[in-house]
């Protein structure tokens, strides 16, 4: 198992950066005030990592609340994502651009392919790995990425992906998926790790829940950094925002792990990266 020490421990990618396994998601965080404080609470309460996307429309909103916080830039990993429609080299490298002014920062530390849109992820990695040879990003990678586009990405790139952000909770673990990115060095990374909120009322985790002490939702996240995923659970409100965060004074058993693990059943809350429509 990898160390899982404190909110502000790190994974290391593949080319050597460390990135914070535990991060704030912002989708469906308002851009303006809303996004603004979840991203000043989390940072205050210890997050060093945020996560957004074009599409959230709140990159404005990310960088102010980056900006208004007393910790340094170069102390918070930030994290984007080119959209789908913005897709092909020099719509890329636009859409980059334009990410960076809304965010109003000067270098991003992982910018990511959001989607693998047919036909086009191929020459959106080359604009990544073109932003990344010029140190406008310090790590790029993809997001929903199944084997096979991996597979199909990685004949004749130069640069391997460093992460791949996936739906991924008790429902919906893809072991082989995971496995394959593990073999290649590529960072597993959770998105909707509580299942878009649903995972609260669920019993069949109170159990567990209950022999540590702790809620369902600090279980989960805690099992997601136990397999080695980096996690950037989602809320604008200040206590659970602290709340989720609280992980890191215990440890799930070895056997509790392969329990969760055994959850799965395939169920996505998400779209199907083999079946999306926009
Ligand atoms: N790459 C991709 O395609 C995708 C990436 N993502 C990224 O992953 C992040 C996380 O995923 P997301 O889909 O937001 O879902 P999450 O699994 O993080 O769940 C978020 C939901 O849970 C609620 N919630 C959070 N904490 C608690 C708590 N302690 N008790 C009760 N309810 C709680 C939130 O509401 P409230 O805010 O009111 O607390 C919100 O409704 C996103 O924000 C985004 O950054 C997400 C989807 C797709
Ligand atoms: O990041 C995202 C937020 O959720 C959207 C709706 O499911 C996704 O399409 C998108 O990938």
């Amino acid at each position: 198992m990898k160390q899982i020490t404190d909110l502000q421990g790190t994974f290391t990618l593949h080319n050597g950066v460390a990135m914070p396994y535990f991060g704030l998601g912002v989708y469906l965080s308002e851009d303006g005030q809303e996004v603004v404080n979840a991203v000043k609470w989390a940072i205050e309460a210890g997050y060093r990592h945020v996560d957004t996307a074009s599409i959230y429309n709140n990159e404005e909103g990310v960088g102010r609340g980056i900006k208004e916080s007393p910790e340094a830039r170069e102390n918070i990993f930030v994290v984007s994502k080119v959209w789908n429609n913005d897709q092909g080299y020099d719509s890329t490298l636009k859409a980059f651009d334009a990410s960076m002014k809304r965010l109003d920062l000067d270098y991003l530390d992982l910018y990511l392919v959001h989607w693998p849109v047919a036909g086009k992820y191929k020459e959106t990695w080359k604009a990544l790995e073109q932003l990344y040879k010029e140190k406008r990003v310090r790590a790029i990678g993809v997001s929903n990425f199944l084997q096979h586009h991996l597979e199909d990405l990685m004949t004749g790139v130069e640069i391997v992906p460093m992460v791949n952000q996936m739906e991924f909770h008790p429902y919906l673990v893809q072991q082989e998926l995971l496995d394959f990115c593990q073999k290649h060095q590529i960072q597993y990374e959770a998105w909707s790790p509580m299942m878009q909120g649903k995972i609260f009322g669920m019993e069949t985790f109170q159990k567990l829940a209950k022999k540590y002490g702790k809620s369902i939702a600090q279980v989960v996240l805690r099992w997601n950094l136990q397999k080695g995923v980096i996690t950037i659970p989602k809320s604008s409100k200040r206590e659970r925002i602290i709340a989720n965060a609280d992980i890191f004074d215990f440890a799930l058993e070895e056997e509790d792990v392969k329990y969760l693990d055994s959850m799965d059943r395939g169920q996505r809350f998400g779209p199907d990266p083999d079946n999306f429509d926009f």
